[in-house]
C-alpha cells in the first residue's frame, strides 16, 4: 500500500509550488530519517526501499537514508541537475576526498588536489586521445591474441575465465601504466603493482564493505581496512616499489613533458613534472616531485577500477543478449575494424568512434545496471532542496537508479533494456543528463570518459569479435545489487573461436 507524503498536507498551506518564496527563512524541515533494515539494504529488495522512501517519506525530494556509520542525504530524481551542477552549495572535492577518507589531501596546494587529477585528464587525455589510443590499442589486440594463442592450445578450442573482473582489469591496468608512466613502464611487476593499489583504494573508499561482514562495526572496519591498505598495499608497492624508478628517470621525464606537443601521447607524469618545475630553474624540487607521485596515485584508482567493473557488466550483459544484439554488432564491427594480415583488430579512435551501436549499447548497460550512487557531493552551506534543508557539511548523492528509469524521465519502458535506442536518438555514451548520471554531471563530470568508453568497446571487440563467449549454466551472480557501481557481477565465460 502507497503511503502518502507526510508533508503532503501542508502543501497548500505553505505554497510548496514555490517553496522558496513563501516559506519564512526560520522554518528549516530536515529530511526524514528512513531506517532500512542492514539485510534490505544488502539485498535486491534495497532498491524498493529507497525507492519507497523517497517517493513516500521524501515526498519526491530527499531522505536521510543511514548507512556505514553516517547520515546518507539521498536526493530524488527532480533535483539531480540541481545538486550536481550547482558548485557554489555543492562540493565534489570534499565529497570525493571523505568518501576516500582522504581529506587531508585538501590541506596541501591550496586544496588543489582534486582539481589536479581533473586538469590532469583535461589535458593528458581530451587533446591527445588519438594519440593515446595508438598507445594503449595495442595492449587490448594482444589480450585477443593470448586468447586465440590459449584456444589453439586446448583439444575443444574453448577456454574458462573464471574471475572475468581480475582478467579485464589486468587488461586494463596495463593500459593505465602506459598512459600514467610511459610505456617503458609496461611489465608484470609494474600491472601487479597497479592492480593491488587500485584494489587496496577500492577497499578504502569502502566499496567493498556491502559484501563484507564488517557492516556492523562500521568505525572498526574503516579504521582497519585504512591502516591495511595505506602499509599494507599502497606504501610498499607504490611508495617502495615504484616511487624509486620515477625518481631516478625525473629528467627525462621533466624534459619529455617539456618538449612534447599539446595533441601528442605523454605519459601523465611528464605532464606533471613540467607543470609543477620551477620556471625559473627548470628543476623539479623534492616536494613537486612526491606531489606528481601522489597526483597520478590518484588516477590509478580513478582511472581503473570503474572502467574495469563496467567491461565486466558490458561484457555479461552481451553474452545474455546476444541473440538479440551480437549479430547486428558483429556486422557494425566488420564494417568499421580493419584487420592486420595475422587477423589483429586495428583499432584507432576514427574506427572506435563509428561504433556507434556499439556505444549505444554500452550506455544502456550502464543506464540500467541498477546502481545506487554514482556521483556525489557534499554541501558547503545549509542548502534548500525541494521541501527539505540539507544541513552544511553532509554527504548527499542522487539514488542514480531512479533518475536513470523513471517514468518522468523515461516513459512506461525506464526499466527494460533497450540496446539501440540511443543509437536512434543520436546520444553517445559520453552525453550526460539529468537522466543519465553514470558520468556525473557540470563541471565535474567525469574527464576520462572518452578514454572509457573507447576502452569498454576495446573490451568488446578483444571478446566477440572473434569468439563465441557463453557464461556457464547458473554461475551469473550479481554479489552486490545495491553497489553494482564498483561492484562486478560473477559469472565464469567460456570462450570458444568462432568458427
Ligand atoms: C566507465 C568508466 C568510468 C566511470 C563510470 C567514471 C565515472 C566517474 C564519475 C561518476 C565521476 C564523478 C563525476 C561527478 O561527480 O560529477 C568521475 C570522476 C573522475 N573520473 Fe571517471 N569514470 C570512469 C573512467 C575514468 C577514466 C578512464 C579516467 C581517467 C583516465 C577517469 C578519471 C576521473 C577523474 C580524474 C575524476 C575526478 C575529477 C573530475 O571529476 O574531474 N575516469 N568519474
Amino acid at each position: 500500500m502507497a503511503i502518502a507524503c507526510p508533508l503532503a498536507s501542508s502543501h497548500a498551506y505553505l505554497g510548496f509550488d514555490d517553496f522558496r518564496l513563501t516559506v519564512p527563512f526560520f522554518v528549516q524541515i530536515t529530511p526524514p530519517i528512513v531506517n532500512i533494515p542492514a539485510d534490505i539494504q544488502l539485498s535486491e529488495k534495497g532498491h524498493q526501499a529507497y525507492s519507497d522512501a523517497l517517493e513516500n517519506e521524501g515526498c519526491g525530494d530527499v531522505v536521510i537514508i543511514p548507512r556505514h556509520g553516517r547520515k546518507e542525504y539521498v536526493v530524488d530524481y527532480k533535483h539531480v541537475k540541481n545538486v550536481l551542477t550547482d558548485s557554489q552549495n555543492f562540493s565534489f572535492e570534499r565529497a570525493v576526498t571523505n568518501m576516500l577518507h582522504m581529506e587531508f589531501m585538501l590541506w596541501f596546494k591550496n586544496g588543489t588536489f582534486v582539481q589536479e587529477l581533473d586538469g590532469l585528464v583535461q589535458d593528458g587525455v581530451t587533446p591527445r586521445l588519438k594519440a593515446v589510443i595508438e598507445k594503449v590499442s595495442p595492449i587490448f589486440s594482444r589480450e585477443a591474441n593470448a586468447i586465440k594463442n590459449a584456444q589453439k592450445q586446448v583439444k575443444n578450442d574453448t577456454i574458462v575465465i573464471e574471475d572475468v573482473y581480475e582478467w579485464v582489469h589486468h587488461t586494463i591496468a596495463q593500459a593505465m601504466v602506459v598512459l600514467i608512466l610511459g610505456e617503458k613502464y609496461l611489465s608484470p611487476t609494474m600491472t601487479e603493482h597497479f592492480m593491488a593499489i587500485t584494489v587496496a583504494i577500492s577497499h578504502l573508499a569502502g566499496i567493498y564493505e556491502n559484501t563484507q561482514g564488517w557492516r556492523n562495526f562500521p568505525s572498526f572496519w574503516s579504521l582497519k581496512t585504512t591502516l591495511q591498505a595505506i602499509f599494507g598495499t599502497v606504501v610498499p608497492r607504490f611508495f617502495f616499489g615504484i616511487l624509486p624508478t620515477l625518481w631516478k628517470n625525473r629528467f627525462a621525464h621533466l624534459n619529455h613533458g617539456i618538449d612534447v606537443e599539446h595533441n601528442e601521447y605523454a605519459p601523465f607524469f611528464d605532464l606533471l613534472a613540467s607543470k609543477h618545475r620551477n620556471k625559473r630553474t627548470g628543476t623539479l624540487s623534492v616536494w613537486n616531485f612526491f606531489w606528481c607521485a601522489t597526483v597520478s596515485l590518484g588516477i590509478i584508482f580513478a582511472s581503473i577500477h570503474q572502467t574495469a567493473v563496467v567491461a565486466v557488466w558490458c561484457v555479461m550483459v552481451l553474452s545474455q543478449k546476444q541473440d538479440e544484439y551480437l549479430q547486428e554488432l558483429r556486422k557494425e564491427w566488420e564494417e568499421f575494424i580493419e584487420h592486420d594480415d595475422e587477423g589483429n583488430l586495428h583499432l584507432t579512435v576514427h574506427n572506435l568512434r563509428d561504433l556507434v551501436k556499439t556505444d549505444s549499447f554500452i550506455r544502456e548497460v550502464m543506464r540500467t545496471k541498477g546502481d545506487t550512487f554514482a556521483p556525489v557531493r557534499y554541501t558547503t552551506r545549509d542548502v534548500q532542496v525541494g521541501r527539505f534543508v540539507i544541513p552544511k557539511n553532509s554527504l548527499c548523492a542522487p539514488y542514480v537508479k531512479r533518475a536513470h528509469e523513471h517514468f518522468d524521465n523515461y516513459g512506461e519502458k525506464g526499466a527494460e533494456f533497450d540496446g539501440f535506442q540511443w543509437y536512434y536518438q543520436n546520444k553517445p555514451a559520453v552525453q550526460g543528463g539529468h537522466d543519465f548520471i553514470s558520468f556525473g554531471l557540470g563541471r565535474w563530470a567525469c574527464p576520462g570518459r572518452h578514454l572509457a568508453i573507447a576502452e569498454l568497446k576495446m573490451v568488446i571487440l578483444m571478446l566477440f569479435a572473434h569468439n563465441d563467449v557463453q557464461i556457464r549454466k547458473d554461475t551469473f551472480h550479481v554479489s552486490d545489487p545495491m553497489n553494482t557501481t564498483s561492484v562486478a557481477p560473477n559469472g565464469i565465460l567460456e570462450i570458444s573461436s568462432r568458427s
